[in-house]
């Protein structure tokens, strides 16, 4: 018997969410893998539905890391800013494809005398998202150094990389191109996916998330399949040898 509440009517996805800028995104296609959609209607999705999935905010300090955690998970906006000491999580859930899937989103410090505190929590991630400030360039130049940092404790060939512009509603158009266009090449050199939000209006902010959490199903889906398959694969050899 299943001791947890009902997953939140708003947090149930039925189709994969789209990417924000086909010129940087993890992958283009328009649908969930077809071998992910068949599992989830044959319930074999094995420990997917019970296990947690471990997310990583990163990046310089004030950039809105907690603001941007804080509107997703709820729903609220703090214009004074205080500095994350060490690190902070919060649990969302969703349904994937009628599949129970839990995200941890770790909140971690940008402020340097924090920063020991924070990579401790780094390890064991499925996903690194890494922020900047659409309206200053040098937490965008300071990303690459976020990201070598999260992947000392990290599996690189595994994690899923998304790089996420906050602030939105503070630039202006013109501003706002000229950094999209620098943080696009970044994200296309990191193999991330690229976005931007706005903590404060809301902008894309659901959309990330619920991308978020989709691709990291996804991936998750297919790396239990990976793992069955193998086993099966284990079993004849083990039979006929
Ligand atoms: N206008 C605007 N302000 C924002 C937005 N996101 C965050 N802020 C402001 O930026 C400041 C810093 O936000 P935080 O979310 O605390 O930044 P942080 O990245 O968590 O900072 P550390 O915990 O020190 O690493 C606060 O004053 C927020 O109100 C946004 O989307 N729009
Ligand atoms: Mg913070």
């Amino acid at each position: 018997m299943s001791v947890l509440p009902p997953v939140r009517r708003d947090r149930i996805v039925a189709e994969l969410p789209q990417c924000f800028k086909k010129e940087a995104c993890l992958h283009t296609r328009e649908i969930f893998h077809s071998m992910v959609t068949r599992a989830c209607k044959q319930q074999r999705t094995g420990t997917v539905g019970f296990k947690i999935s471990k997310i990583i905010v990163v990046g310089d300090l004030s950039v809105g890391k907690t603001c941007l955690i804080n509107r997703f998970c709820k729903d609220t906006f703090d214009k004074n800013y205080k500095a994350t000491i060490g690190v902070d999580f919060e649990m969302e859930r969703f349904e994937i494809l009628g599949v129970p899937f839990s995200l941890q989103l770790w909140d971690t410090a940008g402020q340097e005398r924090f920063k020991c505190i924070a990579s401790t929590y780094y390890r064991g991630a499925q996903a690194i998202v890494i922020a900047f400030d659409l309206t200053d360039i040098s937490s965008l130049e300071h990303t690459k150094q976020w990201l070598r940092e999260a992947l000392k404790e990290n599996d690189p060939s595994s994690v899923l990389l998304f790089l996420v512009g906050s602030k939105k509603d503070l630039s202006s158009p013109s501003q706002y191109a000229l950094i999209e266009k620098d943080a696009i090449m970044v994200a296309k050199e990191m193999q991330a996916e690229y976005w931007s939000v706005s903590s404060l209006t809301g902008e894309n902010v659901k959309d990330f998330f619920f991308r978020l959490a989709s691709l990291t199903f996804e991936t998750s889906v297919l790396a239990e399949l990976e793992k069955t398959n193998s086993r099966k694969i284990g079993d004849i050899v083990r039979k006929y040898f």
